[in-house]
This record gives C-alpha cells, structure tokens and sequence, in this order.
C-alpha cells in the first residue's frame, strides 16, 4: 500500500488525536498517510447524550466509510465505541494511554469542596451527573452537550463549572482550565477513556499492529469486559479503572443510581499470565459481582439510559 487512508471525524478533538495517531504510524512505518475526514450523527446533533439514540452515534459513519473502503484505517476514542464488535472490523491496536482521569474546570479556582452551595456544574454524562450529586448533593447540575470549547466558554458565563475528560483537554491543549483532577479511586471514568482505538478491516490489522501497548490494551479491555458483561450502554452511570502492573491485572468498577443515591462496587485482580483470556475472565468476575450486589436495580444499564 502506497498511501494508508486515515478516516477520522472533523471535530478539533478527532483531528487532534488523529493527527497525532498518524505521525507515530508515519514515524514507525515510513508509510505515507492522508486523513480522510467523515462526518457522523454525533458531531451535528444537538440533542442530550441521553436521547440521540444510544450506542455509538460517533462511531457508525467511521465503521461504514472503513467498510466501503473510503480510508483503511480509523480513530476512535476508546470509551465511544460500543462493546459489539462490527463484522469485518477489529480493533487492531490500543496504543498507549493517556490519563483517564475527569477534571473539574471551575472558574475562579474552585474545587468540589469549594463551589458555593447550588452551583451550576454542566456535564452530559450520565455518570458524572451520578458523581457529582453524590459528591454534593446541593449543587445544579446542568445537562449540556457540544464541543470541548464550546463547553469551556460557557464557565463563569452562565456555569460554575463542567467536567470534562483530562485527555481530550490535553489533546486540545486547554489543560491550563483544570481546576481539580478528579483522582481514580473515588471517582473512576468511563471504561476506556483516555484510550484509542485503531480499527481496520479484518485482515489488516497489520497496518497498525506496531502502535499496540499491551498493558493499555488489556486494561480497557478488561474496563470494556464490565459493559459487554453487564449489557450496558456507553450512557449508563459506569465507572471502572483497570491496571496492569508487574503482571497483575487489577479492575475496579462501580454502578452509580442516576441521583448519586448509592452506589455499588466490585475490584479483583489477577495474573495475567495464569489466564487464557485475562480481560475477559476478570470483568466476568467484577460484573457478576455488581450483579449480585443490585446493580441492575439501581440503575438503568441499557444503550439509551
Ligand atoms: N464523549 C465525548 C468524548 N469522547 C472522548 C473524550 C475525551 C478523550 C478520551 O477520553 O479519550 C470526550 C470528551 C469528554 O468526555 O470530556
């Protein structure tokens, strides 16, 4: 192949991570690369996450310009993918992954600890609305959608404050807006974020096997494993953080009600070398285990929740 066809989305967020994705493939293959640019229902609708139609709004028109063979390869964030895999497709490489932490940007400095009681904080998450009426109970949160910028220029206008993914502002260079990162373990993210995606078609997944890193690839894995197990959608109140560290595989995951009433959690670890499937067996157990503990009743865990 003479030229290798990068598909991405035209927002400044994919254009971004694509541009980035395509240097290392640049750099590590020598190969010549041209980005395809594809539009897709996510980017022009205007509607709340909750309501444009569950799973993979973002995704769809990538998968199917990959498939028509308008571009060979395609970057996804991580977390926007739906678990069901698409025929003819794989994904072909996880490269390796940014910080998957939320970040608080506050005007004036504020923190969590610091807004003033009934403070509008803007997010269209469904889990970082569970998250933050859990963390503070007072506070107005608004359900609003668009770009990174556009949700940033709204802070000290008619906002306090949003939550927004740490990688995508780092992408963006607007890291300098964080007022709080939002540490792991008492606020664990999407399954998946902060990760990429490269996707292909089936039996060319040696065009971008070189940008693979293992132990980010088996973490999101294993975050993923819970939705798949849990037959839950990219919408529903989820967060999980996995880690690969001198071979041991550790997941955490926690199921939040929509109005931060409860939660439940489950974390095991494992070696992945004791494992035929380490990903797959560890969210098995985590998911399960949430189950047993009530998940499914507090909350709604399908595609459109
Ligand atoms: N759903 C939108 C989306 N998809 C990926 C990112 C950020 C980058 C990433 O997590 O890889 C964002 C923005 C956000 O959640 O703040």
């Amino acid at each position: 192949m003479s030229v290798l066809r990068i598909g991405t989305r035209a927002s400044a967020l994919a254009m971004a991570q694509t541009r980035t994705t395509a240097d290392s493939i640049a750099a590590r293959t020598g190969v010549e690369i041209e980005l395809v640019p594809v539009t897709t229902e996510g980017d022009t609708s205007t509607a709340s996450l909750k309501n444009v139609g569950g799973t993979g709004v973002f995704a769809s028109a990538l998968r199917e310009a990959l498939l028509a063979g308008d571009c060979d390869v395609v970057v996804h964030s991580f977390k926007d993918l739906p678990t069901a895999p698409a025929d003819g497709l794989v994904i072909g490489a996880v490269p390796k992954r940014a910080d998957a932490r939320d970040a608080l940007c506050a005007r004036d400095g504020l923190t969590l600890d610091t807004l003033p009681e009934g403070a509008r904080v803007g997010t269209g998450s469904p889990r970082r609305q569970a998250q933050l009426h859990a963390r503070r109970p007072d506070l107005d949160v608004v359900d609003i959608r668009g770009n990174i910028d556009t949700r940033l220029g709204r802070v000290g206008d008619d906002l306090d404050a949003v939550v927004l993914a740490a990688a995508g502002l780092d992408r963006l260079h607007r890291l300098d807006a964080v007022t709080q990162y939002l540490e792991l373990g008492p606020w664990p993210t999407a399954p998946a974020q902060g990760a990429l995606a490269l996707e292909t078609r089936r039996g060319e997944e040696r065009l971008v096997a070189k940008l693979d890193h293992r132990p980010s690839h088996l973490a999101v894995s294993a975050e993923r494993g819970v939705l798949a197990r849990l037959e839950a959608g990219c919408a529903a109140p989820i967060g999980a953080h996995a880690l690969l560290e001198d071979g041991l595989l550790f997941l955490s995951a926690r199921v939040y009600a929509p109005d931060g009433s409860g939660h439940v959690t489950s974390s095991h670890a494992l070696y992945a070398a004791d494992a035929k499937h380490p990903a797959g067996e560890l969210a098995e157990r985590v998911a399960d285990e949430l189950l047993e503990q009530g998940a499914a009743d507090l909350a709604p865990l399908g595609g459109t929740a």
